[in-house]
C-alpha cells in the first residue's frame, strides 16, 4: 500500500498539495485526474521520496518513505512524463535490462523481462536499437518497458500515452489492468479518460492541491464537471 498522510508541499511559499490524504491497496488500480497544474506530478513524485513533504508523511507498505528511501525505490516503480529523464543505457535493450541487473537476477531472467516487457508495448523484437533514433512515442514505450520489467510491487506513472498510437496505449493499459489483478498497485496520472470505466477500479481527482474526487469511475466521472478535467464522450459507465 502506498499512504499518503496529510501530505503538504510548497515551492517558492506557494502551496502545491494541502493536506492530502489517500492510499492506493495492492492491487488497486487508480486513475489520478485534474487540470494541468493541479498537483498531479507533485504528488506522485512524493511516492517515492524524489520529493519530501513540508509536512505529513507517505508510507510504502507500513515504512516511511524518508526512513528508508532504498525500499521504497525498489517498491515503487516510476514512469516520469519526459522518457528522457529516465534512460540510462544507448540501447533499447540494454536500458530495460539496466534495473533488472542492479536486482542481481540471472541472465535468463533478465532476458525474459526485457522480452515480455517489449512485447507489452509493442516493440517485440527492438531490443538492439539506439534509444535516440527512437521517436517520442516509441521512447516513452521503452521507458514504461523498463519499469515493467522491475516487476514491482507498486506502478506510478505520470502521463505515459504522451504520443503512444491507440493499439500501443491500449495494450500497455491492458498490461496495467491485469497486473493490478495479479496484486500491483498502480497509480496513473492521465488527461485521458478513455476506457477509465472498463479498467480502472477508482478515480482519484486532483484541484488545486487537493483531493477533490475520488471514487468507483461511474461515481467520480459524475463528479468532475467544474474541475477542468474532460470527460470524452466516448467514456460512459
Ligand atoms: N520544481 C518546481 N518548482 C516550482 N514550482 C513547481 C515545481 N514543480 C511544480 N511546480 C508548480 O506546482 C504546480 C503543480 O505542478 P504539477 O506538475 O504537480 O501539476 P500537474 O497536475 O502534474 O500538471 P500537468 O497536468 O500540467 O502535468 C504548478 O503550478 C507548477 O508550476
Amino acid at each position: 500500500m502506498i499512504e499518503f498522510r496529510s501530505v503538504s508541499h510548497a515551492f517558492d511559499d506557494v502551496p502545491v498539495l494541502e493536506d492530502v490524504s489517500l492510499s492506493i491497496d495492492a492491487g488497486e488500480f487508480v486513475l489520478l485526474a485534474g487540470a494541468n497544474g493541479s498537483g498531479k506530478t507533485t504528488l506522485l513524485r512524493h511516492s517515492n521520496g524524489l520529493l519530501e513533504p513540508d509536512s505529513g508523511e507517505v508510507l510504502v507498505d507500513g515504512t516511511p518513505v524518508a526512513e528508508d528511501l532504498i525500499a521504497a525505490r525498489s517498491s515503487v516503480g516510476m514512469v516520469f512524463q519526459h522518457p528522457r529523464d529516465q534512460f540510462v543505457a544507448a540501447t533499447v535493450g540494454e536500458d530495460i535490462a539496466f534495473g533488472p541487473e542492479n536486482l542481481g537476477l540471472d541472465r535468463a531472467e533478465i532476458d525474459r523481462r526485457v522480452t515480455a516487457a517489449l512485447e507489452t508495448v509493442n516493440m517485440a523484437g527492438r531490443e538492439d536499437e539506439r534509444i535516440d533514433a527512437l521517436s517520442g512515442g516509441e521512447q516513452s514505450r521503452v521507458a514504461i518497458a523498463g519499469a515493467l520489467a522491475m516487476e514491482p510491487t507498486h506502478l506510478v506513472l505520470d502521463e505515459p500515452f504522451t504520443g503512444l498510437d491507440a493499439p500501443a496505449r491500449r495494450s500497455v493499459l491492458e498490461r496495467l489492468a491485469s497486473l493490478s489483478a495479479d496484486g500491483t498497485g498502480v497509480l496513473l496520472a492521465t488527461h485521458d479518460l478513455r476506457d477509465v470505466c472498463e479498467l480502472a477500479d477508482r478515480v482519484i481527482a486532483m484541484h488545486d492541491g487537493r483531493v477533490a474526487v475520488d471514487g468507483p469511475p461511474a461515481d467520480a466521472l459524475a463528479e468532475l464537471d467544474g474541475l477542468e478535467v474532460r470527460v470524452p464522450d466516448t467514456t460512459r459507465c
